[in-house]
């Protein structure tokens, strides 16, 4: 007769990689239901975008048949329940806020925030995405939303509610939902501050995993205001391999190290690292140089997410208000995966040794 405290004793056995503990110490066991020689149980991981499920299916089933009988029918079912920090004063349904960040102008930062938005979403974490890039919101384009207006809601305290516009499964707020497209915006400092506090304190959110924000380029008011006035989970920082982009993004990690601001840096996405031509897929072409973004992550030991080739696909999938990876086919879809994955994994790593269980 199996019985539960065998199973659990078992799964001691079993480490997740990253949080250094057994999957019973975190809690990531349940539901464990013994019936004969089938053993099922749930396994509870802290994002839906874990790269590591089959890994940890595996090990938990090697464990059961090692440790308690070499015959049990294992099943797990695999969910997640995303975590989140500690500090949760404001926002509380809203579990995990992540800045998308760059030195320097035009390096791929909306569009890595656009696709990691998409990407997580696809894996079944909810998602949302607000674009407070000042100077030249592009949200509206990307998810082909040129000319939306949100609507609004009363709450039965009489306070107007914004409600986010909800496209391919995320809810997205733009400064540019608010702008005419045409016309250039004179955003002073404190106007421009006060507009994106709107979008996080007077949106109706409802509950997000992950609420995903690009900022402008560089480092200035908004993301101190930002920094300052919301919980924040980690920063992203996203630059090209050329010297004169790194140097920029020097600038901007040092940025979220500052006392005051004190923002964990999750890690660096290296885009435009090198150009494939389609007619010869094996080949790469490192033209702006190679691994620059690798070693500022190295030297500032930080994490480093992954690279993004430089393809014409990208450009003409935002044009086309489709974030590249929608399509599943493309390489560029695997690319956002691996880096989706790197940064859910790192924000699970803080939240849970922040919460020290
Ligand atoms: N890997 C890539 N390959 C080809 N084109 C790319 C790639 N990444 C981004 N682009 C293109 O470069 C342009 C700038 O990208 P994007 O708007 O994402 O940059 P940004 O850093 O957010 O710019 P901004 O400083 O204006 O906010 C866009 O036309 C985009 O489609």
């Amino acid at each position: 007769m199996i019985t539960e405290e065998q199973v659990l004793a078992a799964l001691r056995n079993v480490e997740d990689p990253d949080l250094k503990k057994d999957l019973v110490t975190l809690h990531m066991i349940k539901d464990v239901k013994i019936e004969d020689r089938k053993v099922g149980f749930t396994l509870e991981l802290t994002t839906p975008a874990c790269p590591m499920k089959e890994m940890l299916k595996n090990a938990c089933t090697n464990a059961i048949k090692h440790f308690v009988a070499i015959d049990a029918e294992v099943n797990i079912n695999i969910t997640s329940r995303v975590t989140k920090p500690l500090d949760t004063t404001q926002l509380k349904a809203i579990k995990n806020i992540i800045l998308v960040s760059s030195g320097k102008g035009g390096v791929g930062k909306s569009t890595v925030a656009s696709n990691l938005a998409v990407t997580l979403a696809a894996d079944g974490a909810k998602v949302g995405l607000i674009d407070a890039d000042i100077y030249g919101p592009s949200v509206p384009i990307m998810f082909g939303l040129i000319g939306a207006k949100p609507s609004a809601r009363e709450t039965a305290d009489g306070k107007s509610l914004i409600l986010p516009i909800e496209k391919y499964g995320i809810k997205l707020l733009s400064l540019g939902f608010f702008a005419d497209p045409d016309q250039p915006v004179p955003w002073r400092g404190p106007m421009a501050s006060n507009a994106i506090k709107q979008l996080f304190n007077d949106a109706d959110w409802g509950e997000l995993d992950y609420l995903i924000v690009d900022l402008p380029p560089g480092t200035g008011d908004i993301h101190i205001t930002i920094s300052q006035s919301f919980p924040i989970a980690g920063a992203v920082i996203v630059t090209t391999p050329q010297q004169v982009a790194l140097a920029d993004t020097r600038k901007g990690l040092a940025m979220f190290r500052m006392p005051g601001i004190n923002i964990p840096v999750l890690g660096v996405v290296e885009n435009m690292s090198y150009f494939t031509p389609a007619e010869l897929p094996e080949n790469k072409y490192y033209i702006f140089g190679k691994d620059g973004g690798k070693e500022l992550a190295e030297k500032y030991d930080v994490p480093f997410l992954g690279e993004i080739p430089l393809v014409q696909s990208i450009t003409a999938a935002g044009d086309k208000g489709e974030p590249i990876s929608m399509d599943k086919t493309s390489p560029l879809a695997a690319a956002f995966k691996e880096i989706a994955g790197r940064m859910a994994q790192q924000i699970s790593i803080n939240n849970v040794q922040t919460a020290n269980c």
